[in-house]
């Protein structure tokens, strides 16, 4: 992938939650939860099914709001992005998908084009401009939401398990990406499930079980000597229950 310029290196503002509760008809579905998250770091939350980080995720990027607790970026709020588990398009070709993200960001019609070109190459995704968004394969889909994701030039990315219906391949690419967006400033926050992928790119990991946050540890202590009977039953492939 070739350089680009024009996403900054930035601090990242800290993100800081204080006894963050989520409660839906009367179930405590997460929290309280105090949590900070500080510098351009790649954050991976695991856990087993149900464990909340897709709402943590939510929560984080103000999809939702919580019952009770205070979520707050030290700061102002940085520029945000997420991608999700299932890629959201909009019906119409790849390269329409682009310039729409980039109309609704106040982009000048002339430059549209040529930056949603630019996405699109750098996410291998040139030969397909035309092609309807909604048939891509999963992977392109992935891709294309990236390319859409990388033109707001977040300062903050939320991926909510985005390679869990890939293919290794198609793993790959998302993973290159997350990468790249890191190399160029991004602070990332993403969930998954697979052990392998958080120790390829996690800096440091936020463990989840029942809606509680039971870790929050450097990844290599993570992995390597966990805290929690829990973590150590999820690293050891146990089902945890
Ligand atoms: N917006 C919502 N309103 C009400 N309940 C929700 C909402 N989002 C999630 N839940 C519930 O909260 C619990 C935690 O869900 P969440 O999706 O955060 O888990 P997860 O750890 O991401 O699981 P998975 O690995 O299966 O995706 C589940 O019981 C889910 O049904």
């Amino acid at each position: 992938m070739n350089d680009m310029t024009t996403l900054p290196v930035t601090d990242v503002p800290t993100l800081e939650m204080q006894g963050v509760t989520f409660i839906h008809r009367g179930q405590r579905l997460l929290g309280p939860l105090d949590l900070q998250l500080r510098g351009c770091r790649r954050t991976l939350v695991m856990g087993p099914n149900g464990a909340g980080k897709s709402l943590l995720m939510r929560l984080a990027h103000g999809l939702l709001k919580p019952t009770a607790g205070r979520i707050h970026w030290e700061g102002s709020a940085p520029r945000q992005a997420m991608v999700f588990q299932r890629p959201v398009l909009l019906r119409r070709s790849a390269l329409a998908n682009l310039t729409y993200a980039l109309a609704v960001t106040g982009t000048p019609l002339a430059q549209r084009r040529p930056l949603a070109r630019e996405a699109l190459k750098r996410f291998g995704l040139a030969a397909l401009e035309t092609r309807p968004a909604r048939v891509l394969s999963g992977g392109e889909q992935q891709r294309l939401t990236l390319a859409r994701a990388w033109l707001l030039k977040p300062e903050v990315l939320f991926l909510d398990e985005p390679t869990s219906a890939l293919d290794p391949a198609a793993i790959k690419a998302v993973e290159d990406a997350v990468q790249e967006f890191h190399a160029h400033g991004t602070r990332i926050l993403m969930s998954s499930h697979d052990l392998h992928q958080a120790r390829r790119l996690a800096d440091e990991v936020l463990f989840l079980n029942r809606g509680c946050l039971v870790e929050h540890s450097d990844a290599r202590s993570f992995f390597t000597a966990p805290a929690s009977r829990e973590a150590r039953a999820f690293i050891q492939g146990e089902l945890v229950l």
